[in-house]
């Protein structure tokens, strides 16, 4: 398309856009009353400044620290974000609304691009009938049995990374084995499959596409950011047409679906053609298979679920454990004192047990320092910052900690009408100091070892990591068990410190992942000094 053509039909689009927005705008109740900072650019809000940050939600967190725990953002076409890390308000959003508070539609086309209509992209009904199919494969009964699996999978990296050291490889980029170990337990213990990740073959190549598969994401161009935002406004004719063009991200997502789904597939189909397992069964494979089949609409997914639900699974239930891992190990290089009494802690299981062989799952559980370091980990370094909704009808949203709006009158709960964006920002509630204490700021596995907190939000130990309500993360109790099982695998072999002159930064990269501080050109990486502790 000629250059100037193509300049005029962008043009146009914005300006429909900037329309569209000013009549949605002009419905909604206005949040100008609440505090927040002043909006550096008219079409892009902050989203640019909160996408271009070299620290992740440390930009968020400085105006949480000035504006209170409820604040207003502006959004790309001028829209009004409500930023909530407010106990209470998540609370309510999260557990009591059930879907009154949505995936809104730019989040839920950005994801289905990646995943297709699976459980984490659709809304509403039809996320319902999902989840309720999917639930009995994600029980503690028939997660823990995976435990020996991970123990494999965490044996094999072992092996890999004694052989580099004792080759005198001095530095170790944790992140590269990380993500394929992860890859290789998910697909060995939820499937049944080797996706031969750590070795060599790397059948499917998943692990590869996958490395590059937010090459650029995490530096949109303003055009970029604007066609994204855009979905928030546009009639779903028009959003259709726009897509119609593919972006490079586009085709990377594209690329990963297909051949996700190519590998996955293959495993539905051979679980279908043997008679997709019996009633009882309720791993995965089975669950899938016999739904699609079933005569009862309320349990059945649709081929292209199916698909999906495998794309997700895949990718959700590797990529987040290993990106965990990776903090996990970079806070542990920090903190020597903390590898110290976990090994003490390991030893002293094992002497009872009089046992040199992996840990059993009942004894992982039973180990308080291992579980310390899981937890504060998951809080202080979510690898999801923040989670967008959009309110589904006019709401009252009820504060813990009132706030002060911008003519000094105080609000204990915030008025918000159909359409309000939301963002709840996980970071920054792992940090509440009235939740978490003083030093809520620091990486402190003690908070874990001498109070109880109530599990009032959340899924596991009162954190926001693993989200919460109806929508929580469906595979929390397999992300655990694996960190359990890996990092007393680890810590158990190696020491793990920091490498002198290199500093890690928290980046966006999907997840939040490592990058070393001036060489982000790179890509993710980890390296730390790894040393063999009985040597
Ligand atoms: C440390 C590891 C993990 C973290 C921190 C994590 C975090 C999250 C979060 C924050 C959500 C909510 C996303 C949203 O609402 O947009 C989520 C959803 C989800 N997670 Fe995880 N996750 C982890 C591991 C896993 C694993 C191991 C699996 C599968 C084996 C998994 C599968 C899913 C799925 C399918 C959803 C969508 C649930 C729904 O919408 O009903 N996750 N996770």
């Amino acid at each position: 398309m000629p250059l100037l053509i193509q300049l005029l039909s962008i043009s146009l689009a914005l300006l429909a856009t900037a329309i569209f927005a000013l009549v949605i705008r002009s419905r909604k109740r206005s949040l100008k009353f609440i505090q927040g900072p002043p909006s550096p650019s008219l079409l892009l809000g902050h989203e640019w400044d909160i996408t271009r940050v070299r620290k992740v939600g440390q930009l968020e967190y400085d105006w949480f620290e000035q504006y209170g725990s409820v604040f207003r953002l502006a959004g790309c076409f001028g829209e009004d974000i409500l930023e909530v890390s407010d106990p209470r308000a998540l609370q309510h959003i999260c557990h009591k609304s059930a879907y009154r508070y949505k995936k809104p539609m730019d989040i839920e086309q950005l994801i289905g691009k990646l995943f297709g209509p699976g459980l984490v992209t659709v809304n509403g009904d039809i996320h319902q009938r999902q989840r309720k199919i999917m639930n009995p494969s994600f029980s503690a009964g028939q997660i823990r049995p995976f435990a020996p699996v991970f123990e494999t999978c965490a044996q094999k990296l072992i092996t890999k990374w004694r052989l580099e050291i004792e080759s005198g490889a001095p530095i170790i980029d944790c992140y590269k084995e990380l993500h394929g170990m992860t890859l290789d337990a998910l697909g060995e213990s939820m499937f049944e499959y080797n996706f031969d990740a750590m070795g060599k073959t790397r059948a499917g190549g998943l692990r590869d596409i996958l490395r590059d598969v937010f090459l650029d994401s995490r530096n949109p161009t303003e055009l970029k950011m604007l066609r994204n935002a855009a979905y928030r406004f546009l009639p779903k004719t028009i959003i259709d047409l726009i897509s119609l063009r593919k972006t490079k991200e586009d085709k990377r997502f594209a690329n990963w679906l297909n051949a996700s789904q190519k590998v996955t597939g293959g495993l539905v189909t051979q679980k279908v053609e043997s008679g997709g397992g019996k009633e009882k069964d309720k791993d995965i494979l089975s669950v899938i298979a016999r739904s699609l089949t079933s005569e009862d609409p309320s349990k059945r997914l649709l081929p292209v679920e199916a698909l999906s639900q495998m794309a997700t699974i895949t990718f959700a239930g590797h990529e987040t454990t290993a990106s965990t891992l990776n903090w996990l190990l970079c806070e542990l290089s920090y903190h020597p004192e903390w590898q110290e009494r976990l090994t003490q802690e390991i030893r002293v299981v094992r002497n009872q047990h009089s046992t040199d062989g992996p840990l059993t799952v009942k004894e992982l559980e039973s180990m308080p320092i291992l579980n310390a370091i899981i937890k504060e980990t998951l809080r202080f370094r979510p690898i999801v910052p923040e989670l967008v909704r959009e309110a589904v009808n006019d709401d009252i949203i009820p504060l813990d900690s009132p706030i002060t709006d911008i003519s000094g009158s105080v609000w204990k709960e915030i008025p918000v009408t159909k359409g309000q964006r939301v963002a709840l920002n996980i970071f920054k509630y792992n940090r509440f100091k009235s939740v978490w204490g003083e030093d809520a700021d620091l990486w402190n596995p003690e908070r874990f070892l001498h109070s109880t907190r109530p599990t009032t939000l959340g899924v596991f130990a009162n954190l926001m990591t693993f989200s919460g309500g109806i929508r929580a993360c469906i595979g929390w109790r397999f992300a655990v068990l694996e960190l359990q099982v890996v990092t007393a695998a680890l810590i158990d072999t190696f020491k793990f410190a920091a490498v002198k002159g290199i500093e890690i930064e928290q980046v966006r990269i999907g997840t939040n992942g490592p990058m070393v501080k001036g060489k982000w050109e790179a890509g993710p990486q980890l390296p730390l000094n790894v040393t063999l502790r009985n040597t």
